[in-house]
């Protein structure tokens, strides 16, 4: 059985709009975490997934802010990134008269400690300029735009959690839907982008899944089980 990184919105969520969690997922991951270890690998703030960890009763195995933050065992918590940078092109979008528009308080950026998150209905093409300028880069997860360090990602990510565990990150099963996850799919041994994913996950994954959303995630999992490491 291979251990398991997985993504969360888009892939353990319900629709694109209701991003609630599909209650399934709980007990697939709960059963899934007796068997190997789980990984949460995401986009969103450290205490997100930290906290999907703690109502899940699973040991704290997060990879967040696409990598910007890691939390394993050995290790501890580690920070990756130019957050300095990151906030520097926030300041400067602002100052260009744009808004990162999460309105207040602004719960995507609060915990975020090594990059910025963007709403998706902001306009993207001065926040690339600005990135660029700083030497960053903008995802597009679909549900945010994240402005992030180039070399940081979940895959660098998953390269931290594997050693922490013991694993090589080529015995990781990944599972995810957006082109922050095409890093991990490339260095994970067998990967799935369910059927709501963006192209970039899709050309990046070894499999797209019938099914999308947390029935894609379900769908992955139980074609893994057979024909993944035993
Ligand atoms: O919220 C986002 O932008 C992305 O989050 P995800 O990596 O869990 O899909
Ligand atoms: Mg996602």
């Amino acid at each position: 059985m291979r251990p398991l990184a997985v993504d969360i919105d888009g892939t353990l969520t319900r629709t694109h709009d209701d991003v609630g969690l599909d209650p399934r997922v709980f007990d697939a991951l709960r059963a899934y975490a007796e068997r190997a270890p789980v990984v949460i690998a995401t986009g969103k703030a450290f205490p997100f997934p930290t906290a999907l960890c703690r109502y899940l009763n699973l040991p704290n195995r997060v990879i967040a802010e696409n990598g910007g933050v890691t939390l394993c065992e050995s290790v501890g918590i580690t920070h990756n990134g130019d957050p300095e940078a990151a906030t520097a092109v926030a300041d400067a979008y602002r100052a260009a008269g744009y808004d990162l528009g999460w309105g207040t308080p602004d719960l995507a950026n609060y915990w975020r400690e090594t990059e910025v998150a963007v709403a998706i209905d902001q306009p993207l093409e001065p926040l690339e300029s600005l990135a660029a300028e700083h030497g960053l880069e903008v995802v597009d997860t679909g549900y945010a735009y994240h402005v992030k360090a180039p070399n940081v990602d979940k895959g660098t990510g998953l390269e931290t959690m594997a050693a922490d565990l013991g694993y090589e990150p080529s015995e990781f099963l990944a599972i995810g839907d957006s082109e922050n996850d095409a890093e991990l799919f490339d260095i994970a041994g067998e990967s799935y982008a369910v059927a709501n994913a963006d192209d970039t996950a899709k050309a990046a994954a070894d499999t797209v899944t019938e099914a999308g959303f947390a029935d894609g995630f379900l769908e992955a999992l139980d074609h893994a089980s057979v024909d993944g490491a035993a």
